[in-house]
């Protein structure tokens, strides 16, 4: 009786637990949005960007918010390490691209390195986030510009959004962040995904 009403608890209870995978080239600002999204999230907490590195290895970012549980993968974007961005794949609910709006040389690497994401077999259906990162800067290019540039034909077999954002003052982020729980809540791959861990609610 006991572990029948602890189930039920449970599965009302228990939010949701998705994992999104942060992406982008070298210094698109992946690490400094997380430790911003962990200040938001976690009141204080995360890395103010004169203590952030270049990653080499996995940062592990954990927030929640009203309805569920986010696991945050941000990977290195160095050339040599995107090799490791696939081994991520399968597990990802949804994915966040950064690009530096501000930073036109790397408009071309970013989007090659996109496109390649986006054709991997494991990623289907996998909502994606854009992200046009630094607005704070003076001579970006907005989400809508971005949009226009990078003409993706991908992006039409997933749901997709582009958000101006900035990882040093904070813009854009929440609303990016609802958007994507929002897509992860109702996505098939979602579903797919549970199917596949063999529980309900618990991945
Ligand atoms: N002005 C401004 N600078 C930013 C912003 N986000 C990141 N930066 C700076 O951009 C540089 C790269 O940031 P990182 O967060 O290390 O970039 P990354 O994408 O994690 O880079 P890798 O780990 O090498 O893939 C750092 O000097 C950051 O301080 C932003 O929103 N505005
Ligand atoms: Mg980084």
């Amino acid at each position: 009786m006991f572990s029948l009403a602890y189930g039920l608890w449970k599965y009302i209870f228990n939010k949701t637990e998705f994992h999104v995978l942060i992406l982008g080239v070298d210094k698109a600002g992946k690490t400094t949005l997380l430790e911003k999204i962990k200040s938001i999230y976690l009141k204080g907490e995360g890395l103010t960007p004169d203590r952030i590195v270049p990653t080499v290895g996995l940062n592990i970012g954990r927030i929640e918010d009203a309805n569920a549980k986010l696991v945050f993968w941000d990977l290195g974007g160095q050339v040599g390490l995107r090799t490791i961005w696939e081994k991520y794949y399968q597990e990802a609910h949804a994915i966040i691209y950064v690009i530096d709006a501000a930073a036109a040389s790397s408009f071309e690497d970013a989007k090659s390195a996109l496109e390649k994401v986006l054709r991997h077999e494991d990623l289907k259906g996998a909502p994606l986030l854009i992200f046009a990162n630094k607005q704070d800067l003076p001579g970006v290019i907005t989400d809508e510009e971005l949009a226009r540039y990078l003409q993706l034909k991908e992006l039409d077999e997933r749901p997709y959004k582009f958000q101006a954002v900035s990882a040093y003052d904070g813009r854009g982020i929440k609303s990016g962040i609802d958007w994507v729980v929002e897509q992860m809540e109702r996505s098939k791959r979602t579903e797919v995904l549970r199917a596949r861990a063999g529980l309900t609610g618990q991945i």
